[in-house]
């Protein structure tokens, strides 16, 4: 390929305007986009197929792009055109195998190569010849894996030095943590972080997956409760919450906590009143609970107690948790995918972990049941939820040495913030989704 890389992504530009709304890790869907920026692009590899590593700015967001260019695509890549480079063809280079076989090699002999350092964590050496082929799923990121040995996510909106979920992965595999998975490689340059390689839990069955099918076993048993069923899942929500609450024990330990003032904590009140703001000017439908929620939040103005805070998960729910043969173990400490980096990476009050996980088993209850289900199924998820969620409590409890659920007060408003939080995400993401977290504001 003979074209400068910045030339040859610049004249994409209009071609990308039309692609980016398509994918799941694109930001700004459903809004009338601005210019294409191309703010950096480096050839990786020259031949056919050829590698270009493209940021790119799109209304002041930043992306990372990796663009295949061949001259005649096979079949089974047709689909991810993005647009024509005179007479080849440019396009989603992490849906070719070949192409992300290429970055394994870059990462195992450390490459440096046009201001990008592929670099393995002390004492990984990696083995190439791998078969590469992205995760069927639809993320935040694009992750590949690599034969039953390594998973690679490409951040999508690659943040500066340092990554949280580097870092954090880092600081737990450290100190021996059997929770999280052993942190491989990373790719970046000197400002920005691209990637970052893992141990790839090839026996990991998904938090979410398996718990949508416990309830999934319920609802098909309608006369049944939830300790009856075959797939009941209250033995797991409870290994889970001990799960967790040895992460907030390791992170604590190697990386710090403090207790906060209860003055601290009105500052997190008037956060989350902001965030109702904004998401209510989003999205009109969560203005009728807006009174119920103001008020818990208010509550938390008069506790008298001070409060632990320290690095916690930062978006922990049951798509952030795999069951591999020996545990628990917890992926993606990047923080909630909308919040600045600057907010991420303060510590919080590990009960913000215990609220998205709360929230995440009433989300696998309902998410399977229609907008009008009946009185009986309505029960049956309920039941789930309520069971689940006392589970991993006391789990946590077991672990912790205190039950979250005597900080009733701060756990209610860190749960609700959690569903206003939710509802701009289905809203951007999902919008059939904004129901579940919507029904369960009218169910509270
Ligand atoms: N170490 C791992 N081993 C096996 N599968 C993994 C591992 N890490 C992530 N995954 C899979 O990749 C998916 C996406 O990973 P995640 O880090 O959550 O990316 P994203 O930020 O795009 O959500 C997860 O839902 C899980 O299925
Ligand atoms: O995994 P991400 O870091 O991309 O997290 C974002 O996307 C999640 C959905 O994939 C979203 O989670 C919500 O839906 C889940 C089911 O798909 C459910 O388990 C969670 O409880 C619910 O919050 C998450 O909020 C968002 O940050």
């Amino acid at each position: 390929m003979s074209t400068r890389p910045l030339h040859a992504v610049e004249s994409l530009a209009d071609d990308l305007r039309a692609w980016l709304p398509g994918q799941r890790w694109f930001a700004a869907k459903g809004t009338e986009l601005g210019e294409v920026l191309i703010e950096r692009a480096v050839m990786l590899t020259d031949d056919d197929p050829a590698l270009l590593h493209a940021v790119i700015d799109v209304d002041g967001e930043r992306y990372q792009l990796l663009i295949g260019v061949r001259d005649d695509p096979p079949e089974h890549l047709a689909h991810t055109v993005i647009g024509k480079l005179g007479e080849s063809y440019a396009y989603d280079a992490t849906q070719d195998g070949e192409l992300m076989g290429r970055l394994l090699d870059l990462m195992a002999i450390g490459a440096d190569q046009g201001g990008i350092h592929w670099t393995t964590e002390p004492d990984v050496e990696l083995v190439t010849g791998l078969r590469a082929r992205p995760i069927g799923v639809e993320q935040s990121n694009t992750s590949i894996v690599f034969g039953y040995h390594y998973i690679l996510k490409l951040f999508r909106r690659p943040g500066p030095r340092p990554n949280r979920d580097v870092e954090l992965h880092r600081a737990l595999h450290r100190v021996g943590s059997a929770q999280v998975a052993e942190p491989m490689a990373v790719i970046e340059d000197d400002e920005l972080v691209y990637g970052f390689a893992q141990r790839y839990l090839a026996d990991a069955a998904e938090g979410w997956a398996t718990a949508t099918a416990s309830v999934r076993d319920l609802l098909a048993e309608g006369d049944l409760h939830a300790g009856e069923v075959g797939g009941d899942f209250a033995g797991e929500s409870f290994r889970l919450g001990m799960a967790v609450a040895q992460v907030h024990a390791d992170l604590a330990a190697t990386l710090g906590t403090e207790l906060v003032s209860p003055d601290r904590l009105t500052e997190a009140v008037e956060v989350m009143h902001g965030r109702l703001d904004a998401v209510t000017a989003e999205v009109p439908e969560l203005a009728e609970f807006e009174p119920m929620l103001r008020a818990a939040f208010d509550e938390v103005r008069h506790l008298r107690e001070s409060q632990p805070i320290q690095q916690i998960h930062g978006d922990l729910h049951l798509g952030q948790v795999l069951r591999t043969a020996t545990g628990w173990v917890l992926i993606d400490f990047e923080g909630e995918p909308a919040a600045l980096a600057t907010d991420r990476a303060k510590t919080r009050s590990p009960l913000r972990d215990v609220a998205g996980m709360l929230r995440s088993f009433d989300y696998a209850a309902f998410a399977l049941l229609g907008a009008d289900d009946d009185h009986q199924r309505t029960t049956r998820a309920t039941e789930w939820s309520d069971r689940n969620r006392a589970s991993f409590c006391e789990g946590y409890a077991s672990v912790a040495g205190a039950d979250p659920r005597d900080q009733a007060v701060l756990l209610r408003a860190f749960e609700l913030d959690k569903a206003v939080y939710e509802v701009a995400y289905e809203h951007r993401n999902r919008p059939d989704w904004v129901r579940v977290p919507l029904t369960a504001l009218r169910r509270t």
